[in-house]
């Protein structure tokens, strides 16, 4: 048999690209801003009509196809992966970074079959760079092969986290204590770029040696997650068990001498599941 999925992949990149315009267009012109699980979990019109455009192109050539995509599920879609294929997919990741112009800006497409991830396409829009990664064949930035940094001394490592838009006291003060913990290791540096996205690409070029975060969506992860791994990296629970898509928590880092010495360090903390029971999100715009 040839390569099923191949015709899958490109139009996941030739997709990905036309997505990244439409949010370089939208960026130059005025945002219109909406909330939606918090005051700080925003969501723009781009990110819906981005959401449409790329559902819309891959459903017309693959209508048996299943679909995942963050404004969907927002909107009280199903959250469910099967042994269908599957697409998920993050229109805008880094959308609070989209509505400040902050220039970490990405579009996410993962394809599940049989649950396991098969293929990754992030494109970082505003810098340009279209990262991909197949199950077996491979992570690339653009035609660059790309590779997980070799540190495995914790002293010599940038780690990555964000804090994300739940911002219950109780989380925000466990989340900095874990990067209080890991600062004084001490690592060479902490960072995060706003996207999950562009940060597993960190990782997979070896920018960095590790990012971790509780609270993500399957649809912030699911491509970086086939592109770190595809680069030579591993992927991990926070708990140090096995990296579960829809748990809302994951470890990404070069390797596991690094994502252990994390581990000990995280202060785990409730997140719903993303595949619990649907739940509708209000969106608040200002008149
Ligand atoms: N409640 C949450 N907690 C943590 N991260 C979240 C989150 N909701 C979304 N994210 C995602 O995590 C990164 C920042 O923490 C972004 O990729 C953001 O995606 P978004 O921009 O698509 O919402
Ligand atoms: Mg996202």
């Amino acid at each position: 048999m040839g390569d099923p999925w191949l015709s899958a992949y490109d139009a996941a990149l030739r997709v990905a690209r036309k997505a990244g315009a439409v949010i370089r267009d939208a960026g130059e012109k005025e945002i219109k801003v909406c909330t939606k699980s918090s005051t700080v979990d925003l969501v723009t019109k781009t990110d819906e009509r981005v959401e449409k455009i790329i559902i819309g192109a891959l459903r017309e050539q693959f209508p048996d196809h299943c679909f995942i995509g963050e404004e969907s599920v927002a909107k009280g879609e199903p959250c469910n992966l099967t042994d269908k294929p599957t697409w998920i997919i993050d229109p805008v990741d880094g959308t609070t970074n989209f509505v400040h112009g902050f220039p970490f800006v990405a579009v996410s497409i993962a394809f599940a079959v049989n649950k396991e991830l098969e293929f990754g396409v992030v494109y970082s829009c505003l810098e340009n760079k279209m990262y991909r990664g197949r199950n077996g064949k491979g992570a690339f930035c653009d035609d660059e092969k790309i590779e997980v940094s070799d540190v495995k001394d914790i002293h010599k490592s940038i780690i990555i986290s964000e804090h994300g838009t739940d911002r219950s006291c109780e989380k925000v003060e466990k989340i900095f204590s874990t990067m209080k913990k890991i600062l004084c290791i001490p690592v060479h540096g902490l960072r995060g770029s706003g996207t999950a996205a562009t940060n597993m690409c960190l990782v997979a070029c070896g920018a960095v040696e590790a990012f971790f975060e509780i609270g993500i969506h399957c649809w912030d992860i699911a491509a970086g997650a086939v592109i770190v791994k595809e680069a030579g990296g591993v992927l991990l629970d926070v708990n140090g068990g096995p990296f579960d898509l829809m748990s809302r928590r994951m470890v990404s880092a070069n390797n596991m001498v690094i994502a252990e010495r994390i581990i000990k360090e995280i202060e785990i903390f409730p997140a719903d599941r993303d595949d619990a029971p649907i739940k509708k999100i209000t969106k608040f715009c200002k008149k």
